[in-house]
Formats: structure tokens, sequence, C-alpha cells
């Protein structure tokens, strides 16, 4: 029990009148990376947002990092430890790279190193090459590697990634696994929604499957690269 990082349970939420998520499950490890994958739709953005209290749950509960958070406000739960990278990039256009670092910068807990521009700079060689640059001068996907160095200044203990890999392009796709890859190594557990089974496989240990707001099927990434129907049920279109 110890080990879960995340613990949803029963969680429900929507948009007005509409209901989306019909009671969601799922947890999250110490240092696992799990891959919430489902077609379009599905309700991984909206599981994700409700997880941040960016919309309010109906029902069930959150657990992260032993709290019960359910109801907590976002900035809330972020000071927590959750760190979260929408799928709309919300970088600071105006500002360079350095000072978008900055915005993001919350002090570390539990005893840990934080993280500075100058271990990020290592971490993101493409954003060192572009310090001083104008995130408006940036590629989205270069916007999108901001977007994760910003969150990790807030010396997070897992992130939230809302497809990480949409949209960009191949050389920069297998950057972002990298990154995924190396906050593995560095104790941070991420929870991904992800399409893609090419990236999921690349990163993830283990898939959580949503489908019309429920979650369909749980498993090793491996036994779900091993398994046609479950892929042909719920995530091939
Ligand atoms: N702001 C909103 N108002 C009303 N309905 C919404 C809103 N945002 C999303 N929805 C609906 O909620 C459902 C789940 O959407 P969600 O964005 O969570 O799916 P997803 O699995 O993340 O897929 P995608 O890859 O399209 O983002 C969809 O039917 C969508 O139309």
């Amino acid at each position: 029990m110890d080990d879960l990082v995340l613990d949803v349970t029963g969680l429900k939420a929507g948009y007005g009148p509409a209901e989306i998520l019909f009671g969601v499950d799922l947890t999250l490890r110490r240092g696992e990376v799990a891959a919430l994958m489902g077609r379009n739709g599905a309700g991984k953005s909206t599981t994700m947002k409700a997880i941040m209290g960016m919309l309010p749950p109906r029902a069930g509960r959150i657990r992260f990092a032993g709290a019960d958070i359910t109801g907590w406000a976002p900035y809330r739960i972020a000071r927590a430890g959750l760190g979260y990278v929408p799928e709309d990039r919300r970088i600071f256009t105006d500002l360079t790279v350095a000072e978008n670092l900055e915005v993001g910068r919350r002090p570390a807990r539990g005893g840990r190193a934080p993280w500075t521009p100058e271990r990020l700079w290592s971490f993101f060689p493409n954003l060192a090459e572009m310090r001083g640059r104008r995130a408006s001068a940036m590629s989205g996907g270069e916007q999108q590697m901001l977007t994760i160095a910003r969150t990790l200044m807030g010396n997070p203990d897992a992130v939230l990634l809302d497809e990480p890999s949409e949209g960009l392009a191949p050389v920069i796709v297998e950057q972002m696994a990298e990154a995924v890859l190396r906050m593995k190594e560095e104790g941070i557990a991420v929870l991904l929604s992800e399409q893609s089974l090419d990236f999921a496989a690349a990163v993830a240990d283990r898939a959580i499957v949503i489908e019309r707001g429920e979650i369909r099927w749980n498993g090793t990434m491996e036994a779900l690269e091993n398994d046609e129907q479950v892929r042909a049920t719920w995530l091939t279109v």
C-alpha cells in the first residue's frame, strides 16, 4: 500500500450536465511510469484534470502521497508534489526559456536534491542551447519540453503528462521518451496519457486502458503488447 504515490477510487467527473467519468479507479506506484491509454474522447484528459482539482470530482476519492487531496484546489495539489503538464503547453511566451524555469521554482520536499536550471540544462541539452531565447520563438516540441522542465522546477514526486508525444516530430518524440525515462531514473512517478502504443511501449511499465469514462483493462505494457484482442477492443480505431 505504501508504495502507492497516487490512489484514485470511484472518481466521477463531468462538464455541466455531461457525465464523463463513471467511477475511475487507478493507481501509480513510486518510481513507476504508467500509461493511461484510450481512444479520442475516452476520458484521459478529464481524468487528469479531475485528479489535479481543475474539474471538481463529483464522487470518489483521490489520495496522493498519503494525503486525501479530494476537493483540494489545483495550486495546493501542485504544492503537495503532484506536477501536471497539460496538452496545451502553458508557457509564458514573452519570457525566455530560463525565465520560464524560474516561474516554476518551488522548494524541494523530503530531503531530495532540488532541481535547478543547471541540473535541467544537462537533462534537456536542447533547452540549454536556447536558454536566452523567448519561448515564443520555440517549436511546439521545444515548448513541450520547456513545460516539463518548468514542472520539474517545482520538485514534484509525481507528474501527470497529458499526451506528451502528440503532434511532435519523430526526433522530438525520441527526446520526449528519453526525458520520461530519465524522470523515472530520478525516482519521479509518471502517469502519462497516450494513444500511441509505440510511445507507451517505449517508456511505460504498465498500461491502464480507459474507454467511455471507465477503466477497462490494467496490466503490464508487455501483456498489452501481446494481447491483440484487448488492443482491438479498446485501442485501435
Ligand atoms: N470542456 C468540455 N465541455 C464539455 N465536454 C467536454 C469538455 N472537454 C472534454 N469534453 C468531453 O469529454 C469527453 C472526454 O474527453 P477527454 O478530453 O477527457 O478525452 P481524451 O481521452 O483525453 O481524448 P483526447 O485525445 O481527445 O483529448 C469527450 O466526449 C469530450 O467531448
